[in-house]
């Protein structure tokens, strides 16, 4: 997992040149990869033919997880993806089914019947998203053949300390060794260690609202550590599709409600991005909410700042940190950042006010949870660690309203 010195290039290390894709290369590499089978152990993957979608495309994409909301959102993703394919995916009750009869709005797209984990052949992809439930995913993901590039969505991999991890998700972590090869993949800001990664651990969706605007004012100094409050607001989907009672229409509608108050698990996630920007330990307190809609998601963030600093500083140093972006957008002064204005894409809205209390500013930042928050910063994390340009596949429009 990198570490604070990661951080030290926020601002004009992406490339937006096309990089020359090396079709060749992929192919051979596809025949290599084709050898590799899983390690035997307690937990073993069955090798059999699963997919009978014929590859049209250089990278052949494995989807564990392909029932939920998050495997959907890449399916459709993908579908404007002129290098990637999905040619496995998995489910757990739905094994078995058409990805058409679980999902019909994705009925245009050739797609692989559903398998259960056990019965996925690995030998047969270059590279595979994991969209499974925290808590299932490390146990799986050790056991995959090395050669695959994985970027794993769910929150197993992300907090670098173990005992963190086994304190705030009540479990003991199942690939110790693991972790340590493991990259975090807040894109904008550890581009240069995902290009070099084969694990990713893609961030959570509140931590990504939260840490694009504070990693580069925390890096120039500009607030202080203390005393950051957060308020954020998710839509349902941010649950996942699992039924619940607490997510049924009649107690979701007409009304918010908090959750997770004081004990939400992305608390050491934000502390820890953050912790390391700022090279001591910043805690800060963030308060989620439920909010009546199916996407989006808002941050509403609280700082102090530096003696001497004003809002107006905090706004040119984003502007400056995230200039050469393509999907960090800081608006202009007095501009409030809606969700329904990234919905569906992979944009991130932020904006800064001063706050009526001298001293203090407010930042607000919003994103489509389903998108920048999971499937779309997934997609741009494997664009960026098989050398593709990392905008591919990703740069429709918001759907509004
Ligand atoms: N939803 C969001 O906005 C975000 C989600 N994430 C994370 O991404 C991951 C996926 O989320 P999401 O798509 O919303 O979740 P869903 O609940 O919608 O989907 C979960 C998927 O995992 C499968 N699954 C469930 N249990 C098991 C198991 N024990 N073994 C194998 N497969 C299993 C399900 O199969 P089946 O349906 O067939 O039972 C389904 O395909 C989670 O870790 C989540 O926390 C991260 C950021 C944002
Ligand atoms: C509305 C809702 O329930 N949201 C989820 C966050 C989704 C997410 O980012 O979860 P992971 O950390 O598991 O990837 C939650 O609060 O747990």
């Amino acid at each position: 997992m990198s570490t604070a010195s990661a951080f030290s290039s926020i601002q004009g290390c992406w490339f937006k040149g096309e990089r020359k894709i090396r079709v060749a290369d992929k192919r051979a590499k596809r025949l290599t990869l084709g050898s590799h089978v899983a390690s035997p152990s307690s937990m073993s993957f069955r090798v059999s033919a699963s997919s009978s979608v014929k590859p049209e495309k250089d990278i052949r994409i494995g989807l564990l997880g392909a029932s939920g909301y998050t495997g959907a959102e890449i399916v459709r993703l993908l579908a404007n993806h002129p290098h990637f394919q999905v040619t496995l995916m998995t489910a757990d009750r739905k094994a078995g089914q058409s990805m058409e009869s679980v999902f019909p709005h994705l009925r245009a797209q050739k797609l692989p019947t559903l398998v259960s984990v056990k019965d996925a052949d690995f030998s047969t992809v270059d590279a595979v998203f994991c969209c499974l439930p925290h808590g299932t995913t490390q146990e799986i993901i050790k056991e995959l053949p090395t050669a695959l590039k994985i970027v794993d969505l769910s929150a197993d991999f992300r907090l670098r300390n173990i005992a963190e991890y086994e304190e705030w998700y009540g479990q003991p972590h199942k690939a110790v060794e693991l972790q340590k090869e493991v990259v975090y993949g807040l894109t904008e800001i550890l581009r240069e260690d995902i290009k070099k990664a084969r694990l990713v651990a893609n961030p959570g969706c509140y931590p990504t609202t939260i840490q694009l605007p504070l990693v580069p004012l925390l890096k120039a100094n500009l607030i202080k550590h203390e005393n950051i409050i957060i308020d954020a607001k998710s839509g349902v989907s941010g649950a996942g599709r699992g039924a619940k009672e607490a997510n049924l229409y009649s107690e979701i509608a007409e009304g918010i409600s908090s959750y997770g108050v004081t004990r939400h698990r992305h608390v050491p996630e934000i502390e820890q991005g953050l912790s390391d920007v700022a090279q001591s330990k910043v805690t800060v307190s963030f308060t989620p909410h439920l909010m009546p809609m199916i996407r989006g998601m808002q941050s509403t963030i609280y700082v102090e700042m530096a003696p001497g600093v004003r809002t107006e500083d905090l706004h040119q140093q984003l502007k400056t940190s995230y200039e050469d972006e393509e999907f960090v957008k800081v608006l202009d002064e007095g501009v409030v950042p809606r969700t329904h204005n990234v919905r569906g894409s992979n944009y991130c809205h932020m904006s800064v006010f001063p706050d009526r209390i001298p001293g203090r500013a407010i930042i607000i930042s919003v994103i489509d949870n389903l998108v920048k928050g999971a499937s779309g910063q997934a997609l741009q994390n494997l664009n960026i660690m098989l050398g593709y340009p990392e905008t591919t596949g990703l740069l429709h429009q918001p759907l509004f309203p």
